[in-house]
């Protein structure tokens, strides 16, 4: 066993904290300022030109131009709640037809595939749902007991078989049928659950469903030429409540085909614009619609550009249509989806990260310890999770991002087996640019350790640790038990073969604990040299005693606003009293900060006392 990712080490996360601190100052949409920031460092521009599903999801973080109400027309159009009521005047729309949110194509992509489980906030969620609602089609609906939970199944377009509408029901008088051809069920057997969280920090996780399978028998296109998505149909509604020809509209969009392709409109008709229009229409019956101020409609040839702009804009053909086509075709190969994030990954944090750097590990002098930082995320009350055994959320999307940044600044990630059996976590560094994220080997992975005495996690194939380390996007876990527990010799082959392993302590203390000198000693001769400590409850607990302190260098901790109560499981030291028999604080960091994150702030300290004044004051035994 032995860490490589202190190896790659210190400069190249160093380079990483300069370049974040470069990067709050500029645009974010800008992309040609991005790639002289990468300029420097090969492993950045790798990171920049493959940018994640979390870049392309930024709508918490900055919105660009558009992407609010974009996010709230799309809702609307979601909602099926249609203000048809208002009317724009004509001539005064913006350039482009579309407001399609970042990086559109390839979260479009992402959210047909559903490859790996998908975690992003409501809000992006409602952002770019509407533009792959053609592709999922609602099964059912539940709602957890307590309400903190709605999961919604939903199953590919294609495993509902459809009919010609005179087979299943009479058509009303004078209707004709339409002229839509019945498809035969089951030819896609994708299926996928969305689970709305609700808390402090609305999230929503997509993942398949056990019966499903791994992947779609068509492609995105197959879908698009079916039905048209919500998003986009939305963007044509919205103009023609300006009062335009749908066959303005039409045009206008095929100007944009970068953008049409984008929103999934490759296959889309004049007549789809003309049915999303239609209801508007029927409820504004007097206005006369117009066609986009520099078109004619011309008997015989539909809407062309005005003589006048044609002239001064032709350059390779006068019709409109040509040019569309031309551009349409050079598109096409532009928005071509070539890089293969998993959709998991995290941008890069954006905003300063500076204030963490004098609680970070330093590229060390020989120390007996590894360099500990105890970090997680807690509530008013100091509580963890709502309850033992789940889960909580209290890392707002910025938190997040700045805990996976700590954690690929550290060898290992340690928990209790609590945390395991509760959570499931991954304690990977999804970080665009991690190993398995865009980076290359599993550099800036760290170590997860799991402290599991007894060795009661059934560690077994499908858990995510092992998945991440199979996909090569995390390490394989070391398991921290004692020379008591029962390990089956398969579970230990199976284990290993993944490139983990079992560590046996044998140092207790006198509550036949494991003693934590015993555990980081340990740690430190298979040459890990910084861990993080994420929890749980009993583990931060324990670490916060004052016995402790000469083990532990520093803790960033993560407040949310909001009160968890009573129930939950709670971060809470021993009460400690002075000489005397008064209490006393049972603990008291130093060098604390407290930096606002979004909704969040996050609090700083150090723990051990610096090593001048240990040797001053004797020896650091503990
Ligand atoms: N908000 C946050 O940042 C985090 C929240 N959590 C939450 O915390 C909860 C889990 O916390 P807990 O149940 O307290 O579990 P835990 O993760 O602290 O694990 C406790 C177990 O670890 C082992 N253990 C701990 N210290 C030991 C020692 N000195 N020697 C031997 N074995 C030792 C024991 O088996 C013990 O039962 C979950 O709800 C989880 O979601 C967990 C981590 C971070
Ligand atoms: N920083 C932080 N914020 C929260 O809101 C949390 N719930 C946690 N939990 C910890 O993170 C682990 C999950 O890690 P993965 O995302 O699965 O890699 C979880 O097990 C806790 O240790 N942390």
């Amino acid at each position: 066993m032995g860490s490589t990712s202190g190896v790659f080490g210190e400069t190249r996360a160093d380079d990483r904290l300069h370049q974040a601190e470069q990067e709050t100052e500029r645009d974010f949409g800008d992309t040609s300022k991005q790639a002289e920031v990468h300029e420097n460092s090969p492993a950045d521009n790798a990171r920049s030109s493959r940018r994640s599903m979390s870049t392309a999801l930024a709508v918490e973080q900055q919105d660009p131009p558009g992407a609010t109400e974009a996010a709230a027309s799309s809702s609307r159009a979601v909602n099926g709640e249609q203000n048809s009521a208002s009317v724009d005047l004509p001539g005064q729309s913006p350039q482009s037809l579309f407001d399609n949110p970042p990086n559109l194509a390839r979260v479009r992509k992402i959210l047909f595939e559903c490859q790996d489980q998908i975690e992003i906030t409501l809000r992006e969620f409602e952002t770019y749902w509407p533009f792959v609602d053609n592709v999922w089609v609602k099964q059912k609906t539940n709602a957890s007991r307590g309400g903190h939970y709605l999961t919604e199944y939903y199953m590919c377009r294609l495993r509902r078989p459809t009919h010609r509408s005179s087979e299943t029901r009479p058509l009303p008088e004078g209707k004709r049928p339409r002229n839509r051809r019945a498809r035969e069920g089951g030819l896609c057997n994708v299926q996928i659950k969305v689970v709305r969280v609700s808390g402090a920090y609305p999230m929503v996780k997509i993942m398949r469903t056990p019966g499903s399978e791994s992947a779609h028998s068509h492609d995105l296109d197959c879908i698009d030429r079916l039905k048209r998505n919500s998003g986009l149909m939305e963007f044509a509604r919205r103009e023609s409540t300006k009062g335009f020809l749908p066959s303005s509209i039409f045009t206008k969009f095929n100007e944009e085909p970068a953008k049409l392709i984008d929103a999934g409109g490759r296959f889309l008709t004049v007549t789809d614009v003309r049915n999303v229009s239609a209801k508007w229409r029927t409820q504004n019956p007097d206005i006369e619609l117009i066609p986009h101020e520099g078109y004619e409609l011309v008997q015989g040839q539909g809407i062309v550009k005005s003589a006048s702009d044609a002239a001064s804009t032709a350059v390779g053909g006068s019709s409109t249509g040509a040019a569309a086509t031309t551009t349409t075709t050079t598109t096409t190969t532009t928005t071509t989806v070539t890089t293969h994030l998993p959709p998991d990954t995290l941008s890069f944090p954006c905003f300063p990260l500076e204030f963490l750097q004098s609680y970070l590990p330093k590229p060390s002098k020989r120390r007996e310890f590894p360099h500990v930082t105890l970090s997680y995320a807690s509530s008013m009350d100091s509580k963890l999770s709502l309850l033992p055994g789940m889960q909580t959320v209290l890392s707002g999307p910025e938190a997040k991002l700045m805990t996976h940044y700590l954690r690929s600044r550290h060898d290992a990630i340690l928990v209790g087996v609590g945390t395991v059996l509760a959570d499931n976590p991954g304690l990977n560094c999804r970080l665009e640019g991690a190993g398995g994220f865009g980076g290359l080997g599993r550099m800036w992975q760290p170590r997860p350790i799991v402290i599991d005495p007894m060795a009661r996690w059934p560690i077994h194939p499908g858990c995510r640790m092992l998945r991440a380390a199979v996909e090569g996007k995390g390490k394989a876990p070391w398991v921290v038990v004692t020379p008591g527990a029962q390990i089956d010799p398969q579970r230990l082959m199976m284990l290993k073969s993944y490139g983990g392993d079992f560590l046996r302590i044998v140092e207790y203390n006198q509550n036949w604990r494991l003693r934590w000198e015993g555990v980081l000693r340990a740690l430190a001769s298979e040459g890990i040299k910084s861990v993080m400590i994420e929890g749980g409850g009993t583990i931060l607990s324990q670490l916060l005693n004052s016995e402790y302190s000469e083990l532990i260098d520093s803790m960033v901790v993560t407040v949310a606003p909001t009160y968890l109560g009573r129930g939950g499981v709670s971060v809470s030291p021993e009460s400690k009293l002075d000489p005397d028999g008064k209490p006393n604080a049972a603990l008291n960091p130093r060098e604390v900060t407290w930096t606002p994150m979004g909704q969040n702030v996050i609090m700083c300290g150090k723990i051990r006392q610096p090593e001048a004044q240990q040797q001053a004051g004797g020896s650091a035994s503990t």
